[in-house]
């Protein structure tokens, strides 16, 4: 990995990265933030207040953190952290390499990242793309986000929209099938906090098997629906007319067409 990472913005998303990578054992005084708003940072990584201070320490790349609407605001600011010594890392939803790039031109490489929340317990995907690394380089940063699930490069960029919306916003997602699926079982009759808590179980129980299982997702539906069974009738409502799929096409569509959206706000 990079030897020293500064965090740039260090909310919700690069918060749980950072808390990721402890996680998994990184020495805490490879990382150091910079970040206004912040209370504080865990034992061993340096809180920076300015750019000053962050220039002064020192660090070998920058993962900006903050949002995407911000950055052709706050890209002249943090030019003098991203020189020809330091690859530039972004998390900014929507926002393209060549925008990554044009913002911050004399960093040596760029990095577009795409985790989620996950990274917190080490269980995100975390999809790549890259402009300037050396081969070896690429292997070392694929390692650092790896250390927070599963990380892969996407070669074609135009897919980190869709990507994005699937593995980044896909939590989201399933947060609300979780809400959904509990709310449902409330309005049917079951005390709403024992169906949130059965609801929460089953998903984690029910993903981990998929994640484990050599069977595909269809497939493991196909074993819980018994013959004759209960849980058929309730597939077939979801199935019917293709009414789930469709449904998160839509969402999916939504998702990526407004990271074009923000880049095109970019410009
Ligand atoms: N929340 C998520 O699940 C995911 C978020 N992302 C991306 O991560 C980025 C951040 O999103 P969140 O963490 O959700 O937002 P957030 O609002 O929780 O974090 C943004 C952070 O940027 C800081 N910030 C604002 N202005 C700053 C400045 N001038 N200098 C330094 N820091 C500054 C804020 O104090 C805040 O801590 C976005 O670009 C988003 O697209 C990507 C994948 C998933
Ligand atoms: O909502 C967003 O824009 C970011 C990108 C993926 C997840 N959160």
């Amino acid at each position: 990995m990079a030897s020293r990472l500064l965090l740039i913005g260090c909310g919700n998303m690069a918060g749980a990265m950072l808390a990721g990578w402890l996680r998994a054992g990184e020495d805490a005084g490879r990382f150091a933030v910079l970040d206004p708003a912040l209370s504080g940072t865990p034992d061993g990584v340096r809180l920076h207040r300015t750019p000053e201070q962050a220039a002064e320490a020192g660090h070998d790349a920058v993962l900006l953190g903050f949002k995407p609407q911000q950055l052709r605001a706050l890209a002249p600011t943090f030019q003098p952290l991203a020189g020809p010594q330091v690859a530039v890392h972004s998390l900014l939803g929507g926002i393209t390499l060549a925008q990554i790039a044009a913002a911050f031109p004399d960093a040596r490489a760029h990095v577009r990242v795409m985790p989620n929340l996950a990274s917190r317990i080490g269980r995100s995907p975390v999809i790549l793309a890259e402009r300037g690394l050396g081969e070896a380089e690429r292997e070392q940063v694929r390692l650092l986000y790896d250390a927070l699930g599963f990380a892969v490069w996407q070669a074609d960029e135009t897919r980190f929209d869709l990507v994005t919306a699937l593995a980044g916003s896909g939590p989201a997602f399933v947060y609300r099938f979780i809400d959904a699926l509990a709310g449902a079982a409330a309005d049917l009759g079951l005390d709403a906090d024992e169906a949130t808590r059965l609801a929460t179980v089953m998903v984690d129980g029910a993903a981990s098997l998929a994640a484990a299982s050599d069977l595909a997702p269809g497939e493991l539906a196909e074993r819980v629906a018994s013959p004759g069974g209960m849980t058929r009738e309730g597939m077939d409502v979801l199935d019917q007319g293709d009414a789930l799929r469709r449904l998160l096409t839509v969402t999916l569509r939504a998702t990526a067409d407004k990271g074009a959206a923000l880049a095109r706000e970019i410009g």
